[in-house]
């Protein structure tokens, strides 16, 4: 077959020494994992420069090695790269498989064990399972390009996909098993809402931080996540009757504004201020609210203010007086962050949230939940950065070897591979527990359990990207090419371990908890 005749087919076929007859600038043929590439006019642009697809060992040879060694497979699935294949190597079959969207990773250690072949879980049922299938596939198909285009934009979350989300009720199952859910139909049925609990909650998390783009993680409505639990269980009806579909519908959006500049994890020490109408009908707020996520897009603000006896939760819906600026984080402003300002600020009292005077009760009794959602989140996306790890050490050559074949290469992946099923394990031991127990049964049992479990992922996470930075060298520090996702894991790892309560607040809280159940009897 003439190569000249055929040069705009994908299907064409060629020996390979068709394709080495093309070895030169204006007339430049590669070979990668069996796919003839003519890169005649693209050398020239490549963000690699010229000169390296000249080299005799590149230009009209096989460069699968070389190629995989300096690009992540993405690059061959965008259009513009992908329209440059001309054809395949006659009689080869190729070996590297592109995911498909919704596709299990094979890679060891990629799934936790309930996902992987041939292991085994008490937790998990049939219903997971499929909540899970779904799931993957969603995120992947509808989420995921969404997630990498405003991580790095900055742009909030498309509403397309916020209608997509909402039309499948995955808001409302964010916000964990419960009344809220009655009549709904549930990712197109695959859940009943009477069956739904926190193993499903789990993998609705797990899945959607698949996306590796922290930003945008909390741009996805984790404002939400945090502020509408207070409004569905302390608001009164009317209240209820308004907000819950709104926001479930992503029509309006809520967030939870809580810290301060002058007070964080230390809630009691909050400035905002309430006072009540002389007729009573209204509240007069005035404060600031700082680091408020989902802040800058946000319609309704859940929010504790000082009031006469202590402190009392208001919702405080956007208008005359409301400001918010944007604040830049070292995370997308995707995730909408801002600075709120309450400047005399009307709110009718009936969207007061639980008794005057003890907001504090009603904030303190959402933490649990959240810190266990952001537990979820951390041991899910620390177990990706042992994905990214596990590909790069098997691919990479140095020394003429591949990189794993270092002892003190696979001395940190054992530790990563450790710490990421250690926190697995007990997310879902604590997980079981809380399928068990009352709301207040998790309060007093679980708070300190959940506290010491979030700490302790969130330590793993930052040791595990500290030792995938090193694994990766140069490119964990380049936010585009091979590294782009532990670069990004690096920057923001943190945020896991200051939001809903920084690590050492949270150790404390769990030994506390626990020296008040001493029985009164125990002496060493
Ligand atoms: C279909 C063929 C190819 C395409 C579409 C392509 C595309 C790209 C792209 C998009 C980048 C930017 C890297 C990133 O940030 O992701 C890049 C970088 C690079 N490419 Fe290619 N490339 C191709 C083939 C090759 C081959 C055969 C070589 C062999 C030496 C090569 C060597 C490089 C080098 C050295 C870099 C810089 C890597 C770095 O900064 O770490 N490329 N290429």
């Amino acid at each position: 077959m003439s190569s000249q005749s055929v040069t705009s087919s994908k299907n064409a076929v060629y020996t390979r020494e068709e394709v080495a007859k093309h070895n030169k600038k204006g007339d430049l043929w590669v070979i990668i994992d069996t796919k003839v590439f003519d890169l005649s006019r693209f050398s020239n642009l490549h963000p690699g420069g010229l000169n390296v697809l000249l080299d005799e060992e590149v230009a009209g040879q096989e460069c699968t090695k070389i190629f995989f060694s300096l690009h992540r497979q993405e690059v061959l699935q965008k259009p513009a790269y992908a329209r440059l294949q001309i054809g395949t190597i006659k009689d080869e079959t190729a070996t590297i498989q592109a995911p498909v969207p919704g596709d299990i990773s094979r890679v060891p250690y990629a799934e936790p064990t309930w996902l992987t072949q041939g292991y085994y879980s008490p937790y998990f049922k049939e219903s997971h399972k499929a909540l899970q299938v779904a799931m993957r596939k969603f995120v992947d198909e509808i989420i995921y390009p969404d997630a990498q285009a405003c991580e790095e934009n900055g742009k909030r979350i498309s509403q397309s996909v916020l209608d997509a989300m909402a039309e499948k009720n995955i808001h409302a199952m964010r916000l964990g098993p419960g009344k809220h859910l009655k009549g709904l139909t549930l990712m197109d049925g695959i859940v009943k809402p009477e069956e739904f609990d926190y193993f499903h909650e789990m993998v609705l998390t797990q899945e959607l931080v698949r996306v590796g783009a922290r930003g945008y993680g909390d741009g996805m409505l984790g404002g939400m996540v945090i502020g509408l639990p207070p409004v569905m269980n302390f608001g009164n009806d009317e209240l209820k009757k308004k907000v819950m579909p709104e926001v479930l519908s992503a029509k309006k959006f809520i967030c939870l504004a809580v810290t301060e500049a002058f007070a964080g994890s230390d809630v009691a020490g909050l400035k905002t201020t309430a006072v009540k109408t002389e007729d009573g009908k209204h509240w007069i707020v005035n404060g600031t609210k700082k680091w408020i996520t989902n802040g800058h897009f946000a319609d309704y603000f859940t929010t504790p203010c000082k009031t006469d006896g202590g402190l009392t939760a208001i919702m405080i819906e956007r208008g005359p007086g409301v400001e918010t600026s944007p604040i830049k984080t070292s995370y997308s402003s995707t995730a909408g962050t801002a600075y709120v300002t309450f400047d005399n600020v009307k709110v009718p009292v009936e969207n007061t949230l639980g008794p005057e005077d003890a907001g504090l009760l009603v904030i303190l009794s959402n933490f649990n939940h959240e810190r266990w959602v952001m537990l979820c989140a951390s041991a899910r996306s620390q177990r990706l950065v042992v994905e990214e790890c596990l590909k790069w050490v098997n691919q990479r050559e140095v020394f003429g070897k591949p990189l794993v074949s270092q002892a003190v290469i696979r001395h940190k992946l054992a530790g990563m591979i450790a710490r990421v099923e250690s926190v697995q394990a007990w997310l879902e031991n604590i997980t079981y527990q809380m399928t068990k127990m009352s709301y207040k049964q998790q309060s007093n049992k679980l708070a300190g359990q959940i506290a010491f479990a979030k700490t302790f992922a969130t330590r793993s996470a930052q040791e595990t990207a500290a030792d995938a930075v090193q694994i990766f060298g140069g490119r964990g520090i380049t936010k585009t090419g091979m590294g782009r996702f532990i670069e990004h894991y690096h920057r923001t790892v943190v945020f896991d371990s200051v939001l809903g309560g920084a690590e050492d607040v949270l150790g404390d809280l769990g030994v506390r908890q626990a020296i008040k159940q001493m029985p009164k009897t125990a002496r060493l």
